[in-house]
């Protein structure tokens, strides 16, 4: 086991270059998380650097994406960098909507684009992306 803090990345096809240009970029800055990916993205991320401390998931229409939100509900993410494409149709979309609500419902840092995936990167939260507890409030009705 290890304490480093563990940081999702997940693209859709329409936007996998631009994740993989990301990572290349920036992979001295994300030597310090552990890395987990749904499965394709997992495999592009790999092949350009294999350096990287990366578990791949199950491809994201095949449960991927459920696997990261089931990640976060356990309080086991702190972070959730996912280029989204806002212009195909996705047979998965109720996992992708999913995995964000609960993203949001527990205040996990997201980027959902690559002006936001940057701007996390540089802020000074390297190793500790999450700032409140992982267990959110929730008031349930009666
Ligand atoms: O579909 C995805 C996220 O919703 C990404 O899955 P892959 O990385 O397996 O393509």
């Amino acid at each position: 086991m290890t304490d480093r803090p563990v940081l999702a990345l997940v693209a859709h096809d329409a936007k996998k270059d631009a994740m993989v240009a990301f990572v290349r970029r920036n992979a001295e800055k994300l030597s310090v998380f552990r890395l987990v990916a749904t499965g394709t993205t997992g495999g592009r991320i790999l092949d350009a650097c294999p350096e990287l401390n990366l578990m791949q998931l199950k491809s994201g229409p095949l449960g991927g994406d459920q696997q990261i939100g089931a990640m976060i509900a356990e309080g086991r993410l702190d972070g959730l960098f996912f280029f989204a494409d806002p212009l195909s149709p996705m047979p998965h979309d109720v996992d992708v909507k999913a995995l964000m609500r609960l993203a949001l419902v527990y205040d996990i840092p997201m980027a959902l684009n690559l002006s936001t995936a940057e701007i996390l990167l540089r802020s000074a939260r390297l190793t500790g992306l999450r700032t409140t507890s992982a267990t959110p409030e929730i008031s349930v009705p009666r």
